[in-house]
């Protein structure tokens, strides 16, 4: 048992979801340490330490919760992998490179990273995986429908990215090689086997996602939505509590929710 209060900083933390885990952080019991926003001002209404360098706050941190930009991650996995501080990554829309700076920070620290923190999303993509591996890209087709606020930057969301690669392992094979992204004029006729994507935009919508499969006899769908983006929030907060005890190396919120024991 650790006597000693959990020490969180927030990394973005005048964020839509930056503002509400410091919500979430003092009422899972841990300490505040502190926060990074672009230009280290303060957050009207958070009382923390507030920095504009990722490295100062780590010094004051067991944990950093990270929901900013992706043009942050290189930066911030070397500077946490410096100081020894464990990360808890929820930014969303990096590339191979930007994932690769990742793994290697996790070679040094330990590491939840998830493209949604919600519970029943990490649910979802679990089925995604067993529906890909039960239903073929030869008689069902794969699409990946996903709607969120208008300022969302990145798309398809990470979300729908995480549940199209739930189903490619499933069926044993890479995204990558299957995507059907972004379809606009001519496209010719959906590849067979092809992982289709579609991403909408509007309003102050929070964040849905539907996996669909459609064969020529039936169709299956599975709907995910959140209301609140608290789901996330307390989702990371939870991550951060889980971490406290772990080696470094990369982990997912089915490891933070144990499921990986649980038989699928
Ligand atoms: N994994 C999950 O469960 C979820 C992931 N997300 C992802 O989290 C990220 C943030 O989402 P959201 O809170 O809605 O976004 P916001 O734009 O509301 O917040 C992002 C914060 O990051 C900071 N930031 C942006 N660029 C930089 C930079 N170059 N250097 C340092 N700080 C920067 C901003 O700081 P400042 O205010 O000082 O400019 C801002 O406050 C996105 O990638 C989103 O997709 C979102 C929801 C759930
Ligand atoms: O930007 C958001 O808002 C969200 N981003 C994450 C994603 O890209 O999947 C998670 C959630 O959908 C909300």
């Amino acid at each position: 048992m650790n006597a000693q209060p959990l020490r969180i900083g927030i990394a973005g933390l005048n964020g839509r979801v930056g503002r509400l885990l410091a919500q979430e952080v003092v009422a899972g019991g841990g300490v505040l340490a502190g926060g990074t926003t672009r230009d280290g001002a303060p957050v009207a209404g958070i009382d923390c330490p507030v920095y504009s360098d990722i490295s100062q706050l780590a010094h004051h941190c067991d944990v950093v919760i990270d929901f900013t930009h992706v043009s942050t991650v290189v930066a911030h996995g070397a500077a946490l992998a410096a100081s020894g501080t464990a990360w808890v990554l929820g930014t969303t829309g990096l590339s191979a490179a930007e994932q690769q700076a990742v793994d290697a920070a996790a070679g040094r620290v330990a590491v939840v990273q998830a493209a949604n923190f919600s519970p029943g999303v990490t649910l979802v993509t679990r089925l995604a995986r067993q529906m890909g591996a039960a239903l073929p890209g030869s008689d069902y087709d794969a699409e990946i429908l996903e709607m969120h606020h208008r300022q969302k930057v990145d798309a398809p969301s990470g979300t729908a990215l995480a549940m199209g690669r739930a189903v490619a392992e499933g069926r044993g094979i890479k995204l990558e090689d299957h995507i059907e992204s972004g379809r606009d004029g001519h496209t010719g006729p959906r590849a067979d086997g092809a992982i289709g994507f579609a991403a909408l935009r509007g309003g102050q919508i929070v964040g849905e996602h539907s996996v669909i499969f459609t064969s020529t006899h039936e169709q299956i769908s599975l709907t995910h939505r959140s209301f609140d983006r608290r789901v996330y929030a307390t989702g990371a907060v939870r991550a951060a509590h889980w971490l406290r005890t772990r080696r470094p190396a990369l982990y997912d919120m089915e490891d933070v929710l144990g499921l990986k024991s649980v038989a699928e």
